[in-house]
């Protein structure tokens, strides 16, 4: 028997075998159970619109072994069956992604899912967000990978731009609020444990930077704040 494997887009044709490989290597993966039931499954991928993604097939023997379903910007699922696993199939479907998607993608992967993290480190892709899980069907952790593109200081810049932009709007509110507060407090002092308590706060949010690197972030946004806001300022 041949285990050549083959690609090519997939046709409606293809949707009931997709699947397939969809409830089998999810049943095998280190994913948390899936929450739908495998009917539902079968339907809600039947019902894919080919022509608002890219659904790439990998074929052996004539059956489908593996796909890759591509938005324009995003790495939907890549999904190989449990007896094709280990030949090179999900890498061949990442290696069309990218040559579909030269500028980057990205991809949601479950942080309990080690073996997937390291096969897309070992594609070129990097960890960027965490979430609790709270937003996501299954409720588990998550964590976002981006293949940065051929030209990846131009993509993560483009992303830092974007993520600058959130920035500003925070600190604008931040400072608004600094200020609003001034006019209702009886003292005009500092408050040492309000203060102790937004770091504390924040640094949980960013554990990676840690307390004191949060607390010398949180001064400089409270103190330049503070001096924005003094009534012989203009604003
Ligand atoms: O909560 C207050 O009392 C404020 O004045 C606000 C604020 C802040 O911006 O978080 C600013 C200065 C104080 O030292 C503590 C906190």
């Amino acid at each position: 028997m041949s285990t050549e494997t083959s690609l090519r887009l997939a046709s409606r044709a293809d949707l009931p075998a997709i699947a397939e490989v969809y409830l089998a290597a999810r049943e095998v993966a280190a994913m948390p159970p899936g929450v739908h039931p495998p009917a539902d499954v079968r339907t809600w991928v039947g019902g894919w619109d080919l022509a608002t993604r890219d659904v790439w097939v990998a074929e052996s023997d004539d059956r489908v072994v593996g796909f890759a379903n591509l938005t324009p910007t995003w790495l939907d699922g890549l999904y190989v069956d449990p007896g094709a696993q280990r030949r090179g199939v999900g890498s061949t479907l990442v290696e069309v992604a990218k040559s579909l998607r030269p500028d980057g993608f990205g991809l949601w992967v479950f942080e309990m899912n080690a073996p997937a993290r390291a096969f897309y480190r070992a594609h070129g892709f990097v960890e960027l967000e965490r979430t609790d899980g709270s937003a996501n069907e299954e409720r588990a952790p998550d964590v976002k990978m981006v293949w940065p593109g051929v030209e990846p200081l131009a993509c993560f810049r483009s992303m830092i731009d974007e993520v600058d932009e959130l920035l500003g709007d925070v600190l604008a509110r931040r400072v608004a609020l600094t200020r609003a507060v001034q006019d209702v407090k009886i003292s005009s002092g500092r408050d040492a444990a309000r203060e102790a308590d937004v770091v504390r706060r924040v640094a949980a949010v960013v554990p990676e930077l840690g307390e004191e690197r949060v607390a010398r972030i949180v001064h400089a946004i409270i103190t330049e704040s503070l001096d924005a806001a003094r009534p012989d300022r203009e604003r």
